[in-house]
């Protein structure tokens, strides 16, 4: 193992085991040992953009013994659907795949949201092994247990609470990353700076630039400080119950511009858009400070993720939000800012007050 590898501490809740989050560079090496020696079959499910890679990991692990199959998935949200999920089950079926075999999700967030999902489903729940490629799914998507694909409803409209047994965050993955989709992730790590931890936002303020970067110089501190915060938070509340609502912050109206783009917006550009809507409607309805606000606009922009959306779209876009999984009944609830590192919950706001605050990311 590479002795500069970070171990994050997940806390096991609701029956489930605890894992541990490694970020570091030439990481596969860990893989076996955390697959463990009582295991026969292994699938690693890829996206086509790492088609060498997914074979690369499927002959190491045929190497080590094991019976190993790739299962290759289209890239992005195109995975995230019934269709795919039945088309690993099909190759899950066709191997004799048993409750002591292991899924591997290697890829970004998509990826391993389905791939998670898979395992959860799988003869009601197997093991399964992140390795999440893209600063997102580093950060956010493999860490927590949220698993799950879209319908045509909404996005994630159907998934399963379901941890995996370990995320090994290699951080060279990321050289190969498109600008565009390394930028992405920086909203789900601007997110962890505005819930919880200023110095997130004092390492981007130092030097826009180099946090849009692989080669940054804080790039490997800010991975880890948005890790922290998410393990923090779902080691408390695996299932929601009440503090992990908080990591939904920005994503009310984020995904309904997801669905509303036929999921081809990423994930992370349409958080960018409904955390600067979220901050507004934290300004407008009394909660959030001026200066805080504002400092959304700022730290979003400098490194280039998008701070608006189409106006003539919004009584689309609030019918969407109805069915976020935050709504009770006919409420709308929304995460919001008290300040700075202090979330909590609006509910119900003024119809009035939503749509102003809309008017402040529309175009
Ligand atoms: N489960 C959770 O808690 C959680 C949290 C946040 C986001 N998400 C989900 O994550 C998804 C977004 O993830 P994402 O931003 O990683 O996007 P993504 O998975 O769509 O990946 C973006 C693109 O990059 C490609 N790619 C991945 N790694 C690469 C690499 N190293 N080099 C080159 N190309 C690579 C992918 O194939 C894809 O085409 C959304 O579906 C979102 O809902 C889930
Ligand atoms: O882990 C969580 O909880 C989150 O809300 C993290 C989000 O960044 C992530 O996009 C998640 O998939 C959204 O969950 P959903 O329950 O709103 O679909
Ligand atoms: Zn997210």
């Amino acid at each position: 193992m590479s002795e500069e590898a970070t171990r994050i501490h997940v806390g096991g809740t609701a029956g489930t085991d605890p894992y541990e989050v490694l970020v570091g560079r030439q990481l596969l090496g860990e893989l076996g040992s955390l697959i463990g020696d009582k295991v026969k079959r292994v699938a690693i499910v890829h996206p086509e953009a790492l088609a060498e890679t997914g074979e690369a990991l499927r002959g190491d692990l045929a190497d080590q013994g094991f019976e190993a199959i790739a299962i290759q998935v289209p890239n992005a949200e195109e995975a995230k659907t019934a269709e795919v999920a039945a088309y690993c089950w099909k190759a899950l079926g066709q191997s004799n795949f048993t409750r002591s075999d292991v899924v591997v999700g290697v890829g970004g967030g998509a990826t391993t949201d389905l791939a998670g999902f898979v395992a959860a489903t799988w003869l009601r729940g197997v093991r399964w092994i992140a390795i999440p490629t893209t600063v997102l799914a580093m950060v956010d998507a493999a860490v927590g247990g949220k698993t799950g694909i879209n319908t045509a409803e909404g996005k994630n409209l159907v998934g399963a609470f379901h941890p995996p047994a370990g995320v090994l965050c290699d951080l060279a993955a990321l050289d190969s990353l498109p600008v565009h989709d390394f930028v992405s992730g920086l909203a789900e790590v601007i997110k962890a700076g505005f819930i919880a931890d200023e110095k997130i936002l004092e390492l981007i303020e130092e030097d826009p630039e180099s946090a849009r970067t692989p080669t940054g110089k804080h790039t490997a501190e800010l991975i880890e400080r948005a890790i922290r915060v998410k393990a923090e938070v779902v080691s408390s509340d695996l299932k929601e119950a009440g503090l992990r609502e908080i990591l939904n912050y920005g994503h009310t109206l984020a995904h309904a511009i997801e669905k509303n783009e036929r999921y081809k917006w990423r994930h992370g550009a349409a958080v960018s858009v409904g955390m600067l809507f979220a901050a507004e409607l934290g300004r407008l309805a009394g909660r959030l400070d001026e200066a805080t606000a504002d400092r959304h606009r700022t730290v979003l922009e400098s490194v280039g993720l998008p701070l608006t959306y189409r106006y003539d779209q919004w009584p689309k876009l609030l019918e969407t939000m109805k069915v976020d999984k935050k709504s009770r009944g006919d409420l709308l609830r929304f995460i919001v800012l008290d300040g700075l590192g202090r979330p909590t919950v609006l509910e119900g706001p003024d119809p009035a007050v939503l749509l102003a605050a809309y008017g402040e990311v529309a175009e």
